[in-house]
């Protein structure tokens, strides 16, 4: 499966933030979008996902004649798809409603000690956020895996940690990510939108 946006065009408002960009995405192959803040990388794997509508542009999702959109496990920006009153088992098990809380404690654990699993999200450290939104997004199947930021704020053994888990669980499904700074990012194709 290949999917391919094709001169895609998007704007906010005055702010023309992509200007007929065209990308291939294929199966099995990883990608990481780098350049500086600002640049588009987050609306790139919007339009991606089909979470963002383009102006103008196709996305040929081939193979996929019966969805609109594909399913994503999604790790977002600045931990925007946590709920942060709640703890961390909550937040995973409620990707899905036959997830199972013991699964979730397992797969947590991996990360995060038992005694803070169970406290708001608000409370744990910026890095243990990452981890809990790189645990729930890889907990249910997925077409392929999207990461924004997904390492920030880590060092670099908390960086290649959270990089093998996500590359066991990828197995060989698409890859693509956007980080400001690509460091410690030699499983995928850099490409630079500066
Ligand atoms: N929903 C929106 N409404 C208005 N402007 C937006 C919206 N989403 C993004 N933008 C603007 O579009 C531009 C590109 O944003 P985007 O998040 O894609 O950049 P980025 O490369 O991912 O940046 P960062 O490195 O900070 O994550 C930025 O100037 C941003 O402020």
């Amino acid at each position: 499966m290949t999917i391919i946006l094709e001169n895609i065009c998007k704007s906010y408002g005055d702010l023309q933030v992509l200007d007929n960009y065209n990308l291939t995405v294929e199966w099995g192959r990883a990608y990481c979008l780098t350049g500086p803040e600002g640049c588009g990388k987050t609306t790139i794997l919007k339009v991606f996902m089909g979470l963002e509508k383009p102006d103008s542009g196709q996305i040929h999702r081939m193979g996929d004649y019966k969805y609109p959109t594909l399913q994503s496990a999604y790790v977002s920006q600045a931990d925007a798809n946590l709920v942060m009153k709640k703890n961390a088992i909550w937040n995973v098990k409620k990707v899905h409603r036959w997830a199972s809380k013991g699964r979730a404690i397992e797969e947590l654990s991996k990360f995060i000690p038992v005694e803070r699993q169970t406290i708001p999200v608000s409370e744990l450290t910026p890095v243990e956020r990452r981890f809990v939104e790189i645990v729930r997004a890889l907990f249910v199947p997925a077409d392929f895996i999207v990461l924004d930021e997904p390492f920030e704020g880590m060092n670099e053994a908390e960086r290649e940690k959270a990089k093998a888990y996500i590359l066991e669980i990828r197995g060989t499904r698409p890859l693509l990510m956007a980080t400001r700074k690509p460091e410690g990012v030699d499983f995928a194709k850099i490409i630079n939108l500066e």
